[in-house]
């Protein structure tokens, strides 16, 4: 990696909106100790793509204040970059559909924190014209993933449809119900979860680690079906499986799951993950677990679906979007009203834009 920080021309790094500052600082330090060049980022070139009215870092436990301290533009860095506007929402473009021009204003309206609060609720309500609103989550279901007892073997027909939520909780009582619509056999893999430190071993019960939820984890009972979509949690052997790919499961074994990636450039590819050992970096205990790095992935919450173009989305927005940018990913992640579907009370939401971010 250093060899190739020292030869590169350029570095594109996407989705900068999501990364924290200390690590583009971090970038900075280190080509210039390594290009042996003290000019800004060693004198390398640094494209940052990304769209403010995206989703922040996420700052465990933490407040709009402290979210945004950690983004990109409160770093000093920040005053070198010089700022390139795109002016055309191409994933509505390319539907050719009539609704577009106003679609994509209809987003940036929402991105931009511009369409008008109710003052005493302190939600937006989302128009007719903007989306399809569904009552129920099993009406959700049937509208992302219609017939899914035969479609889950289309491969393609998968890996354009999602379920998103803002909170994992309601991501995994999905991904549980439309995972139950699947026939087949049921196989259970458990996690060996373990403390690393000796001294604290009295102290945390296996029953106790076994009950951790941790997001960006897997779970300790994790429970899959052939044809459930699961998700890769880490970069296991880029770039054929990052964390994000998505995959359709093919066959499992005990100590191996054989899935075919359904996304990106490798899509149709058949791979094997085996178990691997995690530890969780913000917890107040060393702790370790052994499991499978892949999750369910029908539904997936928001702040997962950054970057991803869908054909059909479902937004569950019975619990609101909480941070900065959440409604507005969900909403653009497809190119038409006719394809998103969004689950909500009264056509009411909340939609957390924090203007500062987007000064
Ligand atoms: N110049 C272009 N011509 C044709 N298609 C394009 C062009 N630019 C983007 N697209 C298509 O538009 C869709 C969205 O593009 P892309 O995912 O790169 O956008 P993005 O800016 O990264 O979006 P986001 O950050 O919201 O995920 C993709 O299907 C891509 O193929």
């Amino acid at each position: 990696m250093g060899k190739l920080l020292m030869q590169c021309k350029l570095i594109v790094w996407d989705e900068c909106t999501m990364a924290h500052k200390k690590s583009l600082e971090a970038l900075n330090f280190t080509l210039k100790d390594l290009r042996r060049n003290n000019n800004i980022f060693g004198g390398l070139m640094i494209l940052l793509a990304g769209d403010f009215r995206q989703t922040l870092p996420v700052v465990p436990r933490g407040t709009p204040a402290d979210e945004l301290n950690a983004c990109l533009k409160a770093s000093p860095l920040w005053n070198n970059v010089k700022t390139l506007s795109l002016t055309t929402n191409m994933r509505v473009q390319l539907q050719n559909d009539q609704s577009a021009a106003q679609f994509s204003k209809q987003l940036l309206d929402l991105g931009n924190g511009k369409v008008p609060v109710d003052a005493t609720s302190g939600l937006i309500t989302l128009t007719n014209d903007f989306c399809r609103f569904v009552d129920t989550q099993l009406v959700l279901i049937e509208n992302v993933f219609p017939n899914i007892s035969e479609n889950y073997k289309n491969y393609a027909w998968l890996s354009q449809r999602a379920i998103l939520a803002a909170k994992n909780n309601d991501v995994h009582a999905l991904n549980f119900t439309i995972q139950s619509k699947i026939a087949g056999d049921l196989v259970t893999y458990k996690s060996v979860d373990s403390i690393t430190n000796p001294d604290d071993v009295v102290n945390y019960p296996t029953e106790f680690l076994n009950s951790l939820e941790i997001p960006g984890f897997p779970p300790h009972n994790l429970q899959l079906k052939v044809g459930t979509v699961i998700l890769i949690l880490r970069n296991l052997n880029p770039p054929r499986l990052c964390n994000g790919t998505r995959l359709s499961v093919k066959r499992l074994m005990p100590n191996l799951i054989e899935a075919t990636i359904i996304n990106g450039k490798y899509a149709g590819e058949n791979v094997c993950i085996p178990r691997i050992p995690m530890i969780p970096t913000d917890l107040p205990f060393d702790f370790k677990r052994l499991q499978f790095p892949v999750r369910l992935a029908f539904a997936m919450t928001i702040n997962k679906s950054q970057g991803q173009s869908l054909s059909v989305c479902g937004i569950n927005l019975e619990n609101h979007c909480f941070s900065h940018g959440q409604l507005y990913v969900a909403c653009s992640r497809v190119g038409k009203p006719s394809a998103l579907f969004v689950l909500t009370s009264n056509q009411k939401t909340k939609n957390v834009v924090y203007q500062r971010a987007l000064q």
